[in-house]
């Protein structure tokens, strides 16, 4: 038996057996061979075990995902069964009388790179399919297993050093009971997307690849940030006996489901949620979200072989603001760069991703991913309350330019006869510095605020959200932090308009009650934390709390502000 610590990223108790997602190490010898014969039958069947392994990730991704995120398999099977790429290997085996694998390596080579270096989108995404497929035959010529956490038919916990926000998306939550990952923090987007799977996790062990082998038995305990390997028989018991007092609080939590949210001095606030994709939907309205404060629509780009055309993308609005009803949705425009990876998109190398060439900065030199995605908002905000938001805004040029684009394209369709709501509010996400300095000027022309700490605080502290190093910098209690989101507040109220949060510390219970103190509007978080996040609101008193706000904004330490926060609550 042994424990470890890591950072709680997701509530619930999960036990199972460990599933390593890993990349398998691909060495091997070249060497020269006496029966090529032999050499193409080993080669036919490793191309014959990844066409069986391919055609059913494909069939579970479309029946999981939909369509476009099996399109990626159904582009690996043509690679797969491709004359042009699989005659040169057998010819080199024939010829050059050399072992499968370095055939298989020569050749794969050649063509990634030729098709690497063409100056074509689609020849350069061929390489990176050629790329994947012949790591997969390769992993079966050497025999060793190759990960697959779409196929995960048993219960499990995922074990990585890191989950990609792509490998994150195929899990599935029937089988995989929690994972637990070497790096991260809270508001990685692995965590993030755990919260919005329901799926209990721990991140940022350090350590447990290496301290984990096939067949281990775990616990997962994504409510203190601990991870148990091979538990004794007591332990299990004591935390079968968690996870059903977890489930008990659970029941007490459902009961505010379709209450509003008030503080106990009757003072009212919106708690909403943050979204992936229209299917989180179901857990939004399951845990009483009164709205979407958040809906990220990179997920919509990711983990798909081309760009989502405008259809594609007005169907999943429409969905979701269908199924919300009268309920508000802020949909964020694309938000890609930083971690959020789109390999089609052709995004260019940079030493640093997080202050480079991302969001909204992408969009207004790319209008053609930008305008159809505009367009697709405007074509389906005639089905419910839509608000749009874009992200990573520095300047206020940028949101006019941004807002400007929108309005292009709504005089566009409705000179096309197609029926654009009227009132639709277009709001900013506060993520960088300068703009929460100048709230008060931005305030003048947005709709609304909605305040992105996860990158908020990263900026401010100038430390990497996911690195681990300096992870003790990134203080969401911070004074600096709160006083940006007190001017923030001021100044959007001071213009009539409401300001709201969707970073990860408008779910955060220490953070609740600072938020309250300062008047934020909307509290936008990961569904599950809604319900006990009205209740703690519930008990909280919120005049009480903002007559302390000076002294809050005052204050010179992280350490102070959770010290006096915990004396009021506690008092
Ligand atoms: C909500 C935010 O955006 P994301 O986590 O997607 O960067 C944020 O930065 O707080
Ligand atoms: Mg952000």
């Amino acid at each position: 038996m042994k424990k470890m610590n890591g950072i709680a990223a997701s509530s619930g108790i999960a036990i199972a057996k460990v599933y390593e997602l890993k990349e398998p190490e691909l060495n091997f010898e070249k060497s020269s061979i006496d029966d090529p014969g032999k050499e193409i039958e080993r080669l036919d069947s490793a191309l014959e075990v990844s066409r069986k392994e391919l055609e059913k990730i494909k069939e579970h991704t479309l029946k999981e995902l939909g369509e476009e995120h099996a399109e990626i398999f159904s582009a690996h099977l043509l690679v797969l069964g491709d004359p042009e790429l699989i005659n040169p290997i057998k010819d080199k085996i024939n010829d050059d009388k050399v072992n499968a694998e370095a055939a298989l390596d020569e050749v794969a080579t050649m063509f990634i790179g030729m098709f690497k270096g063409m100056d074509n989108e689609y020849m350069r995404e061929r390489a990176a399919d050629i790329h994947d497929v012949t790591k997969r035959v390769m992993s079966h010529l050497l025999q060793v297993t190759f990960p697959n956490p779409a196929l995960i038919d048993e219960q499990v916990i995922v074990i990585a050093r890191d989950l990609t926000p792509s490998d994150t998306a195929q899990l599935n939550r029937e089988f995989v009971k929690g994972f637990a990952t070497d790096i991260g923090g809270r508001t990685s987007h692995s965590a993030i997307m755990a919260r919005s799977l329901e799926i209990p996790a721990v991140v940022g062990t350090k350590e447990i690849t290496g301290a984990v082998k096939k067949d281990d038995q775990i616990i997962v305990d994504g409510i203190e940030g601990k991870v148990i390997i091979n538990p004794t028989e007591e332990e299990i018991k004591v935390y079968e006996e968690k996870q059903a007092a977890f489930a008990k609080q659970q029941a007490e939590w459902a009961k505010l489901k379709d209450e509003p949210t008030f503080s106990a001095d009757g003072e009212q606030v919106e708690l909403a949620a943050n979204i992936g994709t229209p299917d989180d939907v179901e857990g939004v309205l399951n845990n009483g979200g009164e709205g979407v404060g958040l809906y990220r629509t990179e997920f919509l780009y990711m983990g798909n072989s081309e760009l989502p055309s405008e259809d594609v993308q007005f169907e999943a609005y429409k969905t979701v603001l269908e199924k919300m009803g009268d309920k508000p949705v802020v949909v964020r425009t694309l938000d890609v760069g930083g971690d959020k990876e789109i390999s089609y998109l052709d995004m260019p190398h940079e030493m640093n991703p997080f202050l480079g060439f991302r969001a909204i900065r992408f969009c207004l030199e790319n209008e053609h991913v930008f305008r159809p995605q505009l367009r697709a908002l405007l074509r389906a905000s005639a089905y419910g309350n839509l608000k749009i938001m874009f992200p990573m805004i520095a300047t206020l040029e940028e949101f006019r330019q941004a807002k400007a684009l929108l309005l292009e394209e709504k005089e566009n369709l409705q000179k096309d006869g197609v029926e654009v709501s009227e009132d639709i509010e277009v709001g900013i996400m506060v993520e960088i510095p300068s703009t929460a300095v100048i709230a008060k000027q931005f305030a003048k022309e947005v709709d609304f605020f909605s305040i992105g700490t996860n990158d908020l605080i990263q900026y401010t502290m100038a430390a990497d959200r996911m690195n681990e190093q300096v992870s003790y910098l990134y203080q969401p209690y911070h004074p600096a932090i709160l006083n940006l989101v007190n001017n923030v507040i001021e100044a959007a109220h001071a213009e009539g308009k409401w300001a709201g949060m969707c970073g990860e510390m408008a779910g955060d219970s220490t953070a609740i009650p600072l938020l309250l103190a300062l008047g934020l509007d909307e509290f936008s978080m990961s569904a599950t934390s809604i319900l006990p996040a009205r209740t703690q609101i519930l008990g909280l008193n919120k005049k009480e709390l903002a007559a302390l706000k000076n002294e809050f904004l005052s204050l010179s330490t992280a350490d102070e502000v959770v010290a006096l926060a915990e004396k009021t609550i506690n008092k």
